[in-house]
């Protein structure tokens, strides 16, 4: 009995302690002006509830609160906006305060110079820099044949085994990526950089605690070590006084290139690239290659497409930026890919001061989350939202409605949309010309908050 009077005597203090602590904690953020919304706990805020229940948490919040809520997520006070209309005016409203608010590990391990460390006239001058090195002239002309130079070795050798079609693609988009960037495709370099690149990945998703063994810690020291290799390439190719035709060769050029960058932001512009391109481009080719298996008669007509262009050439004949335009069906696959896998819930905002945004007044410093998730799933956007139906792509013109964000919108739109589609177009040329697959079974898919198989994803492939 005493016992029992014990644990119920633990059970209620706990009780008072909490309801005391959710008080004290919506007290604290009750500033006249704020959206509607909860605050959770004190320091963790709702980031458990946002973290295992995904969109769910959205859903409910936006059910009690409306589209435009206040929460208190990954370490920040956060508005959450999931208003159309809203979201494009914050995406169009830079110059208003409204500046990327990325993680300061992120931040840290990118570099200062890395395009969402910047705003104004420096984000413009960065911004320039990397559009000369991909516009649709650079793509047609160097891009497009050292993608399908690296996709044709890349994918040489897989037929009549296991692959883990996760690693596989994750490999592609960062040496795809540092071909691209440094004519740099397989040797010590790429084997160094490599292991680097992903140490760096992991530190820029963690907390900010810089002791021996976090991944931050790693992180900011994978980013030593790949702007040490970076710095060697710059001077070795300084002292051998050779031009190359690859992004570095073209940012050091000083004659043909009119940004004139310095070392310090050439290297973050590469670490930009790397990064940017990435996680991006390998999930939606893994997620691509899973829906075209699930999908028979999606895939039917991929491979329609894909065959037509090989009868038009030889078997060594490149992929041309003609035969790129011509894949109208695999754009739409990308498309329909990115869409229902959400492979980006949405986009990080911060206020630089206090400002009024739909009728609320929102403090300086505070997080907005652009959650454009729901946003693909709109069954009056796209009408059965969890059906794969490429089909849906075609003749809408889809891709230029003002609700699709996918890429992004206003002055941050993604810059390397067309290269990031030739690449998953080119691997998916290759990919469904040369093989047929059959997912070895039983692999868990995880959608939030990143898109991944955390065991990987195997497929046992055969040549076509
Ligand atoms: C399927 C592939 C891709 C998707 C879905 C995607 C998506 C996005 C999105 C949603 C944004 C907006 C971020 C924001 O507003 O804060 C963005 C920005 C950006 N993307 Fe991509 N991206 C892809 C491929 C690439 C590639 C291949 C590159 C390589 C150059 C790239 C480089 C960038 C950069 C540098 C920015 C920041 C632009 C700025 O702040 O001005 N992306 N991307």
């Amino acid at each position: 009995m005493a016992v029992l009077m014990v644990v119920l005597g633990v059970v209620f203090g706990l009780c008072i302690l909490s309801t005391a602590l959710l008080k004290w904690n919506e007290v604290k953020y009750r500033k006249k002006g704020l959206p509607p919304g909860t605050m959770g706990w004190p320091v963790f805020g709702e980031t458990t509830e946002f973290l295992k229940q995904g969109p769910g948490f959205m859903k409910n919040q936006r059910s009690r609160y409306g589209s435009f809520f206040k929460s208190h997520i990954l370490g920040c006070p956060t508005i959450v906006s999931m208003d159309p209309e809203l979201n494009r005016y914050i995406l169009m409203n830079e110059a208003k305060g409204l500046v990327p608010g990325y993680p300061q590990s992120m931040l840290d391990i990118l570099g200062k110079s890395n395009i969402a460390a910047v705003h104004g006239s420096a984000h413009k001058h960065m911004r320039g820099a990397l559009l000369s090195l991909i516009s649709p002239t650079v793509i047609r002309e160097h891009l497009l044949p050292t993608i399908d130079e690296f996709m044709r070795s890349h994918l040489s050798n897989w037929g009549d085994s296991v692959i883990d079609i996760q690693q596989k693609t994750k490999e592609m988009a960062f040496v795809s990526s540092l071909k691209q960037i440094a004519g740099i495709e397989s040797g010590t370099i790429a084997q160094e950089f490599m292991p680097e690149f992903f140490m760096l990945v992991l530190g820029t998703l963690s907390l900010p605690i810089n002791l021996p063994r976090t991944n931050y810690h790693r992180g900011l020291q994978a980013r030593k070590n790949i702007v040490s290799l970076l710095r060697k390439l710059i001077e070795g190719r300084r002292a051998s006084g050779k031009t190359s035709c690859d992004m570095l060769g073209f940012l050091m050029n000083d004659e043909v290139n009119k940004y004139k960058l310095t070392d310090e932001q050439m290297i973050d512009l590469i670490i930009t690239i790397l990064y940017s391109g990435y996680e991006t481009v390998s999930t939606t080719s893994m997620m691509a290659v899973k829906y075209l298996h699930d999908h028979p008669k999606v895939l039917e007509e991929v491979r329609k497409e894909h065959m037509a262009i090989r009868e038009r050439k030889r078997p060594e004949d490149p992929i041309d930026f003609d035969d790129y335009k011509s894949m109208r069906f695999t754009r739409a696959v990308i498309y329909e890919t990115s869409r229902l896998a959400t492979i980006v819930n949405g986009v990080l905002r911060k206020t630089t001061e206090d400002m009024q945004l739909n009728g609320f007044i929102i403090p300086k410093g505070w997080r907005i989350y652009v959650y454009t998730r729901e946003i693909n799933y709109d069954p009056c956007l796209y009408p059965d939202p969890l059906k794969f139906n490429p089909w849906r792509w075609l003749d809408k013109n889809l891709e230029n409605k003002n609700y699709f964000l996918i890429f992004g919108g206003g002055t941050r739109q993604c810059p390397g949309k067309e290269l990031g589609i030739a690449e998953i177009s080119a691997f998916l040329h290759y990919f469904v010309t040369t093989y047929r697959w059959e997912e070895v079974g039983g692999d868990e898919l995880m959608k939030f908050p990143r898109v991944e198989a955390p065991n990987g994803l195997h497929l046992k492939i055969s040549s076509h």
